[in-house]
């Protein structure tokens, strides 16, 4: 069984339905990702898989334990909302932050230390947070969700205003997290990242879960509407094909998109009789793509 287990937990706000009845567990050096449009209560889990709210129905547990003082050490957070104090300085506040999590501020300074140099910012030590940028404050909050090497690792939108080369630090950081048995609850709008990083996922949908497992398996489930195509010559009358929805010619190749999976033939067969074909690709879906009509499709329901 995976060590953490969130079983059947249901969450009202008044009458509104945060969650409705989810199920997910997530396994030692795992990244799972939590997906749902604005509003659809990853939060409102995350919070609950914290201990910072409580569900009224299911139950959550780590080990096989509900939530305890105890538990709450083990765990590290990184919400959405970035909310470090400005005049603070940035030694003080996370130093603070780590005695909080139960470390000794002698060994949480070594821990600092050794983050700002992993990150390559060894001088905001002594900053103040106000003089950071918001790329470089999320840095730091990062830092103080790690410092006390927690065993669960709860990202809401981890890479949110970060510039490329952060983006990359972070992930690698988090990836390695993840090598050395971390589990981590992660959840982002950025479908690539979390095609890049997650094995399982489970999507919610205003409060209910609407697709859920892992990730290659849901991939190869979804048809595959979408080819690529690069001939020698231009191909004439693809977009005359039946089935054939649009047409997108690109530098490199031509991106095809087809009503039904079967129509890919007739792609390859109209081109491999006007020119030599180099490059022919039916490709899966995005995760992207999936997203959109999962929780599109449910939009119109
Ligand atoms: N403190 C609260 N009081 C009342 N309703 C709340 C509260 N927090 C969340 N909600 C409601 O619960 C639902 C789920 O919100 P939640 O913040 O969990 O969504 P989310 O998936 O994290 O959204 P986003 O992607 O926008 O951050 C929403 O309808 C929201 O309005």
């Amino acid at each position: 069984m995976k060590p953490l287990q969130i079983s059947r937990v249901t969450k009202h706000y008044g009458k509104q339905v945060a969650v409705n009845a989810i199920d997910f567990e997530v396994g030692q050096g795992e990244i799972y990702g939590l997906l749902g449009a604005n509003g659809a209560g990853k939060t409102t889990t995350m919070r609950m898989v914290l201990g910072l709210i409580h569900p009224d129905e299911g139950h959550i547990l780590w080990q096989g334990q509900g939530y305890s003082v105890e538990l709450r050490r083990l765990m590290g957070y990184l919400p959405e909302e970035r909310g470090l104090y400005p005049k603070v300085k940035v030694s003080d506040q996370v130093l603070y932050l780590a005695e909080l999590r139960g470390m000794k501020r002698s060994e949480a300074d070594k821990r600092l230390r050794h983050w700002l140099e992993r990150f390559e910012v060894p001088d905001y030590y002594g900053k103040r947070v106000e003089e950071l940028s918001k790329g470089n404050q999320q840095k730091i909050q990062f830092i103080a969700a790690v410092i006390h090497d927690p065993a669960i690792l709860i990202l809401d939108e981890a890479f949110s205003g970060l510039d490329p080369v952060n983006v990359e630090l972070l992930k690698a950081t988090v990836t390695e997290l993840r090598r050395d048995g971390k589990t981590i609850l992660f959840s982002s709008h950025r479908m690539d990242h979390v095609e890049e990083m997650c094995e399982n996922i489970c999507i919610l949908h205003k409060s209910n879960t609407v697709l859920k497992g892992n990730l290659r398996e849901i991939k190869r489930s979804f048809p595959r509407e979408r080819v690529l195509l690069d001939t020698e010559l231009e191909i004439r009358g693809l977009d005359r094909i039946p089935g054939v929805r649009s047409v997108e010619r690109r530098e490199a190749w031509t991106e095809i998109r087809i009503d039904k999976p079967e129509v890919a033939q007739d792609v390859l067969r109209t081109a491999s009789e006007q020119s030599e074909v180099y490059r022919f690709q039916i490709m899966e879906p995005t995760l992207n793509e999936i997203f959109i009509k999962t929780v599109g499709g449910q939009n119109r329901s």
